[in-house]
This record gives C-alpha cells, sequence and structure tokens, in this order.
C-alpha cells in the first residue's frame, strides 16, 4: 500500500493505462481487460488489473493536472515497481488540421506549470516521450487508419485561461493541442528510467469549434485504447 493506493504489493501491472478520469478506468477495465480486479478505491480515483491478449495489465485514473497525476505516478512506479505507463487522454487541438476525434502522439510536452522550474532553476527540462513506444503506437495507429499526428503539446495547469487566445503563440511554434498532465508523467519517467508516452483523442478545438457526439468520440476513443495496449504489450 501507499498513501494514495491501497493495491497490495504485487497486485498492479508493470504496464498501466493513465486516464484522467477514473470512471474511464473503469470504462477500460470493462470493455478491454479479461478478468479485472479492482485493485484501488482511495479517493474514488479507480484502478483496476486484468489481462489484455493474455497479457498483465492495470488502468489507474489520475485526476485531473500535474499535480495529482504525479501522485500517482510517482506511487506507481516507485512503491508498485510500474515500467510502462501510458497516459491515454483527452485534449484540445491548437491547429485547424487536428481535427476532433484524431488521435495525438505526444513527442513532448511544454508546460505553463511550475515543477520543472522548482526541480531544475533557470535550465528548461524538455519532458519526451518514450521513442520505442512512440514509434509503436505511430505505426499501429497507421495500419487501423487512424488520422494521427505526432509533435508537441501542452501540459497546462490552466484549463479556463483568462486570456482565450493565449494558446495561439503554442500554436505558432506547432505546437498540436493542450491537456494537463504529460509534462509531469514525462519528467518523472525520466527520473526513475522508465518508460512514458501520452496518447490523446482530440476531444475539442480551440480554433475552428469543431464538436462531436459522445457517441463519435466513444468509438475513437476505444481505438485509442487498443493502440495504447498493443503498443504496450508489444502485440
Ligand atoms: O481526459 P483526461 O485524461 O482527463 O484529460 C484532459 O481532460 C481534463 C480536462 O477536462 C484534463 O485532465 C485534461 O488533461
Ligand atoms: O486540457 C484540456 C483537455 C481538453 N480540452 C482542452 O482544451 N484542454
Amino acid at each position: 500500500m501507499s498513501i494514495h493506493l491501497n493495491a497490495q504489493p504485487g497486485q498492479i501491472a508493470e504496464t498501466v493505462l493513465l486516464p484522467g478520469d477514473p470512471l474511464r478506468a473503469q470504462h477500460i477495465a470493462e470493455t478491454f481487460f479479461e478478468n479485472p480486479v479492482q485493485h484501488n478505491s482511495v479517493r474514488g480515483m479507480l484502478g483496476f488489473t486484468g489481462t489484455y491478449k493474455g497479457q498483465r495489465v492495470s488502468v489507474q485514473g489520475t485526476g485531473m493536472g500535474i499535480a495529482s497525476s504525479m501522485i500517482y505516478v510517482n506511487e506507481l512506479i516507485q512503491d508498485y515497481g510500474c515500467r510502462t505507463l501510458i497516459r491515454v487522454g483527452t485534449c484540445g487541438s491548437y491547429q485547424a488540421d487536428v481535427h476532433v476525434r484524431d488521435l495525438v502522439l505526444a513527442q513532448a510536452a511544454c508546460t505553463d506549470s511550475n515543477i520543472n522550474n522548482i526541480r531544475f532553476g533557470p535550465k528548461n527540462f524538455a519532458p519526451i516521450a518514450d521513442f520505442g513506444l512512440l514509434l509503436r503506437a505511430y505505426q499501429i495507429a497507421q495500419e487501423r487508419g487512424f488520422a494521427t499526428h505526432v509533435g508537441n503539446i501542452m501540459s497546462s495547469d490552466t484549463f479556463y485561461h483568462d486570456d482565450f487566445d493565449q494558446y495561439k503563440l503554442w500554436a505558432q511554434y506547432g505546437v498540436l493541442a493542450a491537456e494537463m498532465e504529460a509534462a509531469g508523467l514525462y519528467t518523472l519517467a525520466a527520473k526513475y528510467g522508465v518508460k512514458a508516452l501520452t496518447i490523446l483523442t482530440v476531444s475539442d478545438h480551440l480554433v475552428t469549434h469543431e464538436e462531436t457526439t459522445a457517441e463519435e468520440r466513444q468509438t475513437t476513443f476505444n481505438g485509442m485504447i487498443e493502440v495504447a495496449l498493443d503498443a504496450a504489450l508489444g502485440l
């Protein structure tokens, strides 16, 4: 047991999917895992372990934002020995050609969070994905015909910015989309020498205000989970 997880030692698999939403963790376990067992109930931040195509795998909700998610990532790595961590989340697109329902594979993550200023002072650290995981996820997504973008994203501490247009500077520098956790995940993966990747489905669009139905998002979302599982488990 750790401070925020009440799983027993050995109960969590080495490979973990990390959605922000704990109910998405439950959906993933119930939809994709064989014989899922709930391993965490602390704070309602649901986590489950089962098998996928016969291989052991876990899913753990992280909550929203770098602060919450880093607590879970720290404990999963340090207390439970997790070695491959794949965030599966939603994002808001910054680019006209990155549409809702598309997949974004976060090669790197900028942030407006102070986490790495605290660690590194005035020098910047570049949080990046594991290249092997990124490559496999890209190849699988391509094979399955998903519209897929690979590049830089923004992990923001703020969902509702005072200045809506602040995203335009990042967009000008090629940043694809915004979410709220990847930079923290990639930083901890680097610190502890484990593998991490963030795969996102575009759920909303800051430029075009494109929208899609919940059903459409669900279909794409399920595709993203299969990409994540197959990439993580080498299937
Ligand atoms: O869909 P999830 O994984 O929660 O990710 C995105 O959605 C939340 C904001 O609505 C933030 O956590 C952001 O990163
Ligand atoms: O963090 C997020 C997630 C989805 N959409 C956004 O605009 N931001």
